[in-house]
């Protein structure tokens, strides 16, 4: 066993190997040790090898399936190697002969189908990245849902595109590109490295024009040499992982690298789109817009909003099936109210495509056909727009298959096809009989010695059971004679004389016999037969089922960003060819909400006016204190213009938005140490980026440039790359800084001017009012937000003197040097009495405290005012 186990192993070094032994996988050796480490299991020993005990550990196979998603989790493959005989067909080869063996899958992150391995609401995507020269191609699938894409690009473009598409796994060629180290390195991601001949593209052909069965692939477009060879190389892992048993995918669909907005890695970051920046879904943009009722919705809500539409048509087409749910929103609510009792059609059929499938699966694409009839029905009711039309053939014209599922299948069936009890009666006369027997064996039989005791005129007869005859015909020995004599004898045959009794059978209760013995499995076996019968027929309706799912999330999508915007009061952008960016009452979706849910202060709406001539750049210099709001409003802008070319409506009274063809961000400071680059230097890094990248339908975000280096350094740079992004770039921006002397900008560049953030002061603090108008800031209220913030206050008051001696300097034309070294040192200002810590109870209101008026003379309330008196002047001097 041993041997054969070495000999697997050998085959899947980089996996993990499950080694099935009856009820448990088994690991051995290094596999053991990692794998009991990972799960937290115990580590045994099993026999020896080469004289060393062999480190084993194991997982019952009931429960593999958690324990899988964990190794899978922590970054292993696992190779799944089953039991190909029984042990009894074993023997039969010889005593010693070893279970037939062999690996049926390789799990690995992207190949993933089943329900609990899986994120219901996220595709899973498994990308290959080929090149050949300097043209480069991605293709993607979703072997979960059958989603097959490819897209050519440019090196540059790699990284932000797998940003955007964040695949569970990436396939590359062995010695991969110098370019890719930085970009994984980047994405956090490891990527596969598969041999060479994987992304040969005429072995590619081959195999693609195979698992689309065509002749050849023009049938799907003209695809180039990276495009084939990116998509041959998924189609050869899956082939390798599947171990030949190829999923259902759908004909690849050729993407266009410019139709969907570019959104680089750090924008995406920093605009928290589908994650925040702590890394989970809640405080994202998805988290807040998402409201769809269905897993397929979800998935087609979070792909759409990681890559808005730079095309026109398909934006106005979205637009147009939101307003048509929020014009009717009786309907829209009978329709999500139908959409929630839909399950996820498209894993289910991709579980039975890979034979993995369970009888749930089969009631998952009958409840979807169920309810497509409905929500068909609830759609007819008014005209619908393009975008519904068009979903709505989807929906029809299944009444075969639904029938036969309706007619085949229990309501609630069992969760493994292997118990049997999910054909439905009267389906199948055999099926029927064979259940029949094994649960009315005794009633069967009593109703054959009914007709045995009529036929016989022997009323006593009976049928009887034991384990040496089995069933047998029982009379009295008085009936001998009549009973072994013709015609009689004919059909029974004596089996037993004994003193009283005579022992018959007949062919009839022979054969009874041995289906009621066999009837279970028989059962079991018919069932088998008819869920193959079933799944077939299901597979042969699998584009229109795929599309089916597809229509079903179309309008789960435009019912819920309906819903959404009704709920939310946000307005139906105008999106045209232009160069407007105008917004008028904008909000930011995320903050907004969190506000409402601390039930504080409400959402400060802002305009925002960014339209730009036919050749010219416009940009904001947004200047203010610290806290205002200017991060707040510059990604608010930047939503705003993502929802509305995802289609969707957006916070805002109003909104236009010329096409974006790239949205460039570039908030707030982080480092990344791990990669040996200080803030400063990422800053730079994105800023390159964008001065480099950006043209003149980019919108340009950027918040503090400049802000990690020394006053003069930063100042330098922030100005440089405002002249740049107005002269070269021409974009429309948003530029949000501390320097104040940039706002002189303003008069000297056409179409830059200049916003600030409103604040109030009293008696010395600040309060944030949150409004965006014309003008600039002249302060920054640093030392206020530091105050509010808990700065000791010997700190405050040292920070003020600075600040009033900087400014005077400035005023002055003295050097701060001299200035500063004009103030007193801080030890003097420290020296000060300790303030004391707030809600710390003083000395004064301590005596205030055991004062009881009531209870006094007026001599003692005066002396307690005296005493007071005194008291505050103490702790004045
Ligand atoms: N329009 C608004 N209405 C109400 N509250 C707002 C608004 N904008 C921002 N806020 C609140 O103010 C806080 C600070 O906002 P933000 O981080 O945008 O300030 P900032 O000006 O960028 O500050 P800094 O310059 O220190 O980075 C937010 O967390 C939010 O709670």
């Amino acid at each position: 066993m041993m041997a054969q186990y070495l000999e697997i192993k050998s085959q899947y070094a980089d996996a993990l190997l499950f080694y099935r032994m009856g009820d448990f996988y088994e690991l051995f050796f290094d596999d053991a040790v990692a794998a009991s480490e990972a799960l937290d299991i115990a580590l045994t020993k099993r026999g020896k090898h080469d004289g060393a005990d062999i480190p084993m550990c194991g997982v019952p196979v009931h429960s593999a399936e958690g324990y899988l998603l964990t190794l899978i989790r922590k970054g292993f493959r696992v190779a799944v190697c089953e039991q190909m005989e029984s042990p009894a067909e074993a023997k039969k080869r010889g005593s010693k002969s070893v279970v037939k063996r062999d690996v049926v899958r390789l799990v690995t992150p992207g190949t993933l189908t089943e329900e609990t391995l899986l994120e219901a609401r996220r595709h899973n995507y498994l990308a290959a990245l080929a090149h050949v020269r300097d043209d480069w191609a991605l293709a993607w699938t979703d072997i979960s849902t059958g989603a097959f894409h490819v897209l050519p690009i440019t090196l540059a473009r790699v990284g932000p595109e797998l940003a955007c598409l964040a695949p569970a796994e990436i396939l590359i060629s062995e010695n991969p590109h110098d370019g890719l180290h930085t970009i994984f390195e980047d994405l956090g991601i490891e990527p596969t490295e598969l041999g060479k001949s994987s992304f040969d593209s005429t072995s590619a052909l081959t195999r693609l024009n195979a698992q689309f069965g065509v002749a050849s692939l023009d049938a799907f477009g003209q695809f180039s040499r990276p495009e084939v060879s990116a998509m041959g190389a998924l189609v050869d892992y899956l082939d390798l992982t599947q171990k030949g048993k190829l999923p259902l995918l759908r004909p690849p669909q050729q993407e266009k690298l410019h139709s969907a907005m570019q959104i680089d890695a750090a924008t995406r970051r920093n605009l928290e789109i589908t994650h925040s920046l702590q890394g989970g879904r809640a405080g994202s943009l998805l988290s807040v817009v998402d409201r769809t009722v269905t897993a397929g919705g979800a998935r087609l809500l979070e792909r759409r909003l990681s890559t808005p539409s730079c095309d026109l048509d398909n934006i106005h087409r979205r637009q147009d099936g939101i307003t048509w749910f929020r014009e009717m929103p009786e309907i829209a609510q009978k329709v999500r109210d139908a959409l929630k009792r839909v399950p996820d059609v498209d894993r289910a059929l991709s579980r039975l495509g890979l034979d993995r499938g369970e009888p749930r699966d089969m009631t998952a694409i009958r409840s979807a056909l169920e309810q497509s009839i409905a929500i068909s029905a609830l759609l007819a009711e008014a005209p619908p727009p393009e975008i519904v039309a068009d979903a709505m053939h989807a929906l029809t014209g299944h009444d075969e298959l639904r029938g036969l599922l309706d007619d085949a299948l229990v309501a609630e069936p069992p969760l493994l096809a292997r118990d049997g009890g999910f054909i439905a009666a009267g389906y199948d006369t055999d099926l029927d009989e064979a259940r029949k027997l094994r649960d009315e064996g005794r009633g069967v039989i009593a109703g054959l010695q009914k007709t045995y005791s009529e036929q016989t005129g022997v009323a006593s007869l009976k049928i009887k059971h034991n384990n040496v005859l089995g069933y047998f015909i029982e009379t009295t020995a008085t009936h001998a004679e009549k009973m072994m004599a013709p015609p009689l004898n004919e059909t029974f045959i004596h089996r037993q004389t004994t003193a009283n009794q005579i022992r018959f059978t007949t062919v009839e209760l022979s054969e009874l016999e041995r289906r009621i013995m066999n009837a279970g499995s028989e059962a079991l076996e018919i069932e088998k037969r008819l869920y193959s019968s079933l799944s077939r027929a299901i597979l042969d309706k699998q584009a229109d089922m795929a599309a089916l799912a597809q229509a079903l999330a179309e309008f789960d999508v435009c019912s819920a960003l309906a819903d959404l915007a009704t709920d939310l009061d946000w307005c139906r952008p105008t999106v045209d060819a232009s160069r407007a960016f105008d917004v008028t009452s904008g909000r930011h979706p995320v903050v907004e909400k969190a506000l409402r849910a601390q039930g504080g202060s409400s959402f400060v709406a802002n305009d925002c006016q960014l339209t730009a001539d036919d050749d010219g750049a416009s940009i904001a210099l947004l200047t203010g204190p610290n806290m205002a709001g200017k991060s707040t409003y510059l990604r608010q802008n930047a939503l705003i213009a993502l929802l509305a070319q995802t289609g969707s409506y957006v916070p805002a009274e109003s909104a236009h938005v010329g096409l974006v063809s790239q949205i460039f961000s570039r908030v707030g400071a982080s480092d990344d140490l791990a990669r040996g680059r200080s803030t400063f230097m990422v800053e730079m890094v994105e800023t390159a980026a964008i001065l480099n990248q950006a043209d003149d339908r980019a919108l340009v975000i950027l918040d503090e440039i400049g802000r990690g280096t020394a006053t003069y350094d930063g100042l330098s740079i922030a100005w440089a790359t405002l002249e740049h992004l107005q002269s070269v770039n021409k974009v429309r921006a948003l530029f949000a800084t501390h320097y104040h002397e940039l706002t002189a900008l303003a008069s000297k560049l056409d179409g830059v001017r200049n916003a600030t953030v409103a604040v109030r002061e009293w008696e010395g603090d600040v309060i944030f009012l949150h409004e965006v108008h014309e003008g600039a800031a002249d302060r920054s209220y640093g030392v206020q937000v530091a105050q509010l913030a808990g700065l000791p206050p010997a700190v405050i008051t040292r920070a003020r003197s600075v600040l009033d001696a900087l400014e005077k300097g400035e005023r002055e034309n003295t050097s701060p040097k001299a200035l500063i070294d004009d103030l007193p040192l801080f030890s003097a200002i420290a020296n000060a009495p300790a303030p004391t810590k707030p809600g710390a109870e003083s000395k004064i209101e301590a005596q205030i405290k055991e004062l009881h008026p009531d209870e006094m003379t007026p001599m003692e309330a005066l002396q307690a005012l005296y005493h007071l008196k005194s008291l505050l002047q103490d702790t004045k001097t």
